[in-house]
């Protein structure tokens, strides 16, 4: 059994729309390493939290919840991941615009963080890790070997999305949602603890008008070069 810091990751932040999901998930297989969404934790808190009526101004009851939540990850019979809080597959309501605005609310709270860095060090298992998120380069897995940072102009993150959630069949305006994209970037980009930043020794990516498979293999290139 190889020790845990030398199991390989790699990191892959960004903003909201960046591609972080479909690229980590896409390179992960590709590799036959393990994935973590990390933003899937922030938002299962946020989800429980509001299951639990609890009160999102109350940093003790948000930390109790991050604690006791039980999230589990699985793959359905296509494949396709589905996120299981407490027992209830709630895969649909997390990605929800209002499941990532609460996640990104209580992601602020220092102590929510805290509570939720062991579960995501434990991801680190043979043979690698890809981990998709805002801090895991710079906080969560500060050593990792290869670490990415994915961007696209804000026009374009709300044009996927958009497509995204259409597809769903989530009703939503282009308008509101680069609202929301800009409103979430502000709030992680400039809150005090862990923002949403480069690491300095990461690779960054502009993907605005590069195809998913052109970052695929740009990515796998930095790992596999
Ligand atoms: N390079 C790309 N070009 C076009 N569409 C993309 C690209 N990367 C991702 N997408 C699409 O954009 C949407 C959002 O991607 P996602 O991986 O969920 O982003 P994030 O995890 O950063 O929020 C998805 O529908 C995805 O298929
Ligand atoms: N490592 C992380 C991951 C997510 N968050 C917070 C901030 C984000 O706005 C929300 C939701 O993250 P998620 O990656 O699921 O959102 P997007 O798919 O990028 O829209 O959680 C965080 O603070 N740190």
């Amino acid at each position: 059994m190889p020790e845990t810091s030398e199991i390989p990751v790699l990191t892959i932040d960004g903003p909201s729309g960046s591609g972080k999901g479909t690229i980590s998930r896409a390179v992960a297989a590709r590799l036959g390493w393990h994935y973590l969404d990390s933003g899937a934790l922030y938002r299962a808190v946020g989800v429980a939290a509001g299951w639990a009526d609890l009160d999102l101004a109350d940093p003790a009851a948000l930390v109790r919840c991050a604690f006791d939540t039980d999230i589990g990850f699985r793959a359905d019979p296509a494949g396709e991941p589905r996120v299981i809080i407490n027992g209830v597959d709630a895969t649909d309501e997390l990605r929800t615009e209002t499941a990532g605005a609460a996640a990104s609310a209580i992601a602020a709270i220092p102590e929510v963080r805290s509570a939720l860095r062991d579960r995501q060090r434990a991801f680190r298992r043979a043979p690698g890790l890809v981990a998709d998120g805002r801090d895991m380069g710079t906080v969560i897995f500060p050593d990792a070997g290869h670490k990415v940072f994915l961007t696209a102009s804000a026009d374009e993150r709300a044009e996927r999305r958009y497509k995204q959630l259409k597809d769903k069949g989530v009703s939503v305006t282009l308008d509101g949602l680069l609202r929301e994209i800009l409103a979430r970037d502000a709030r992680d980009a400039h809150r005090a603890v862990a923002p949403l930043r480069p690491a300095d020794d990461a690779v960054r990516i502009d993907t605005t008008g590069l195809g998913i498979e052109a970052v695929v293999e740009r990515v796998l290139a930095l790992v596999q070069p």
